[in-house]
């Protein structure tokens, strides 16, 4: 058996607006494998988020299946898919959702600390070096770069030691400088300490540093479309 952490059969996501059904997913067959970093392509509106979504418990599918770690997201409650987020998934946003009031190192530590489980500093020191944020460890987010909130952003995702890392658009806000320096920051994070990833863009380029390239057209994987980059 291959050693997926996240498989999806034929996933479907519906919305019925007026008289009409929007398909946002009609009918994705996707799997990553352990500690593959994977980058979704798409145009706007063509299901990447809604994917994504999906596969971290933030939304329920209309038909299909979605494993990841081994279980079956199916018929979990919203209480339980909560846990699951928390347990399971590491989340880095376009808009890093740092807490304005905490300091990078307690951001970074936040999610462990509330699942109530002993913070592992020798590691997260670790995560601050390879991520070049050891002298901002201090500092409060307001008072950094785009960049330099995106990294600490993906240190708090690689910090709680999730099966999966998702990133929505993780370089969306940055320059094009800095959002390969993320990008390249986030591929050496996650090759260290063995993380999957899967990651949505608009940006080939962005794609291009990944270790496969998925696109989705229309709320479908286009054919031909899946290969290592
Ligand atoms: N809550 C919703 N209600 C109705 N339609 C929705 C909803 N969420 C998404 N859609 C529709 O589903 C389709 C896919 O949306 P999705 O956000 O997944 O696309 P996307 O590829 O992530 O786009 P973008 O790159 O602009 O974020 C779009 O047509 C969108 O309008």
């Amino acid at each position: 058996m291959e050693p997926w952490i996240v498989e999806t059969r034929g996933l479907k996501k519906y919305y019925k607006l007026g008289g009409n059904v929007v398909k946002a997913l009609d009918g994705v067959d996707f799997r990553v494998k352990e500690q593959e970093f994977v980058a979704i392509i798409g145009k706007s509106g063509s299901g990447k988020s809604t994917l994504l979504h999906m596969v971290g418990g933030l939304d329920v599918p209309t038909e299909g299946e979605i494993f990841v770690a081994g279980r079956s997201l199916f018929g979990l409650t919203k209480e339980e898919l909560a846990v699951f987020r928390r347990r399971k998934v590491g989340f880095i946003f376009q808009n890093y959702n740092l807490v304005p009031d905490l300091n990078v190192y307690e951001n970074i530590v936040l999610p462990t600390e509330l699942d109530g489980k002993v913070v592992d500093h020798i590691f997260v020191e670790e995560i601050l070096d390879v991520l070049k944020l050891t002298e901002k460890r201090e500092a409060f987010p307001g008072n950094l770069s785009g960049g330099q909130q995106q990294r600490a952003a993906i240190a708090r995702a690689i910090a709680s030691k999730p099966a999966i890392i998702l990133a929505d658009e993780p370089t969306g806000n940055l320059d094009t400088a800095s959002g390969h320096d993320v990008m390249g920051l986030l591929k050496v994070v996650a090759k260290q300490f063995q993380q999957t990833i899967i990651l949505i863009t608009h940006d080939q380029d962005i794609a291009q540093m990944a270790d496969r390239i998925v696109c989705i057209e229309d709320g479908r994987i286009r054919k031909g479309s899946d290969f290592y980059a």
